[in-house]
């Protein structure tokens, strides 16, 4: 998980896109309270421009526009609140609202070209909220920063009432907030991914089985026995067969490998994200497979045992293929007909009694049964 070393970002897209999944439900909030945030204190400040103007044609003019980024930002916050906004329009919402609110203030400074001080002061303040606390991608705060920097410096060389000193002083500062807000940004990027990063590790290390990859009972009783959807559900429970003699003829070392390759045999044939492997015990693998009927079940698994049967399983000094079978029981559940608060424990237990039905009647079969 590779960081890039200029935006602070994942440099591979996949990464990227897990980690702003894990983040979206925070980013939205974080949208939504500050844009609501923003938008009170934009249209507070109309206070200034009465201040500075009286009423006349010219403030009336600067409350439409503040109003219209109040709307902008408004509506985005509202969307971010109720709206499961994904990544896509969570940005296009902020770079939105970031973009009519700069637009706002080259307005107001135009028409209140006295204080052009003042406004380099509040684009510096809207420069940090756009680099640090509106969360975006960074590429795209960074455009709409530096646009709206350099349009207001051509505003202020243009209409400002500033000396030359004034306007070189101005511009330093504003190239100094682009610079730290940007190192800033880019920085928090890359904690928050290192961070990410952390947890991925951890939450795999206690999720899955070191030597297959394949999810660890932990997880199926954390994560899988609460499976709440109704349906169909079944369940393969599966154990290759004379395993022991396996590890006695061949060595330990090969019997690892045979056990990864019967994972991997099991893992490429499932649903990524519905169904789930897991080693249930040395030799032993529980497949879960939400949505499924026992035709379906039946099916995945005589797939399976044909293809493992017939893998030739190459031994670590690349010398022999080694072959072997497994014995595989499946269980069904309807579980609307099911009046069950455990139907996954019931239906690992038939499974596994089945299983051991396939090993007293030969061994590389299967059994099944749909549960009443
Ligand atoms: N290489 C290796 N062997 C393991 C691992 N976990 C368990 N085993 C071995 O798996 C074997 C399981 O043997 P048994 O339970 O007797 O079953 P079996 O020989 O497969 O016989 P049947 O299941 O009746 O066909 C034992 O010898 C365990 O030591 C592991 O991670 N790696």
């Amino acid at each position: 998980m590779e960081i890039n070393a200029l935006t602070g970002e994942f440099a591979r897209a996949p990464n990227e896109a897990a980690f702003l999944a894990h983040k979206q439900e925070q980013t939205r909030a974080l949208l939504g309270f500050t844009l609501s945030f923003c938008t009170v204190f934009y249209l507070g400040f109309f206070a200034t421009d009465l201040a500075a103007l009286g009423w006349g044609p010219d403030t009336m003019a600067l409350l439409a526009a503040r109003i219209g980024v109040a709307v902008t930002a408004g509506a985005c916050a509202w969307l971010a609140y109720r709206r499961r906004l994904p990544v896509r329009a969570t940005r296009l919402a902020a770079s939105l609202a970031e973009g009519v609110a700069l637009a706002c203030l080259m307005f107001i400074s135009v028409l209140r070209p006295d204080e052009f001080h003042w406004h380099a002061m509040s684009l510096a303040i809207m420069l940090v909220v756009v680099y640090l606390y509106i969360p975006n991608r960074l590429r795209y705060a960074a455009g709409l920063a530096v646009a709206a920097t350099l349009a207001f410096v051509v505003f202020a060389g243009q209409y400002g009432h500033m000396s030359g000193a004034d306007k070189l002083t101005m511009g330093m500062l504003l190239v100094l907030v682009n610079t730290f807000g940007f190192l800033a940004a880019r920085r928090f990027n890359q904690v928050s991914r290192a961070e990410f990063r952390s947890w991925s590790v951890l939450k795999h290390a206690a999720e899955r089985d070191h030597l297959t990859g394949c999810f660890n009972r932990r997880y199926l009783h954390e994560q899988l026995m609460g499976v709440p959807d109704a349906g169909s559900l079944t369940v393969l429970l599966c154990d290759i067969d004379h395993f022991k003699h396996i590890n006695d003829t061949h060595g330990h070392g090969d019997g690892d490998m045979v056990l990864r390759s019967f994972a991997r045999i099991l893992q490429a044939a499932i649903r990524d994200g519905v169904d789930s492997v897991v080693r249930y015990g040395g030799e032993e693998f529980l497949i879960v497979l939400p949505g499924t009927d026992l035709a379906g079940g039946l099916h995945l698994a005589e797939r399976l045992r044909a293809t493992f049967a017939g893998a030739a399983l190459i031994s670590q000094d690349g010398a022999t293929a080694l072959r072997a079978t497994a014995s595989f029981g499946v269980a069904a559940v309807d579980r609307t007909a099911l009046a069950s608060d455990a139907p996954l424990r019931r239906l690992i237990a038939a499974a596994d009694a089945l299983m051991y039905q396939a090993k007293r009647n030969g061994r590389d079969r299967i059994e099944s049964l749909q549960l009443a």
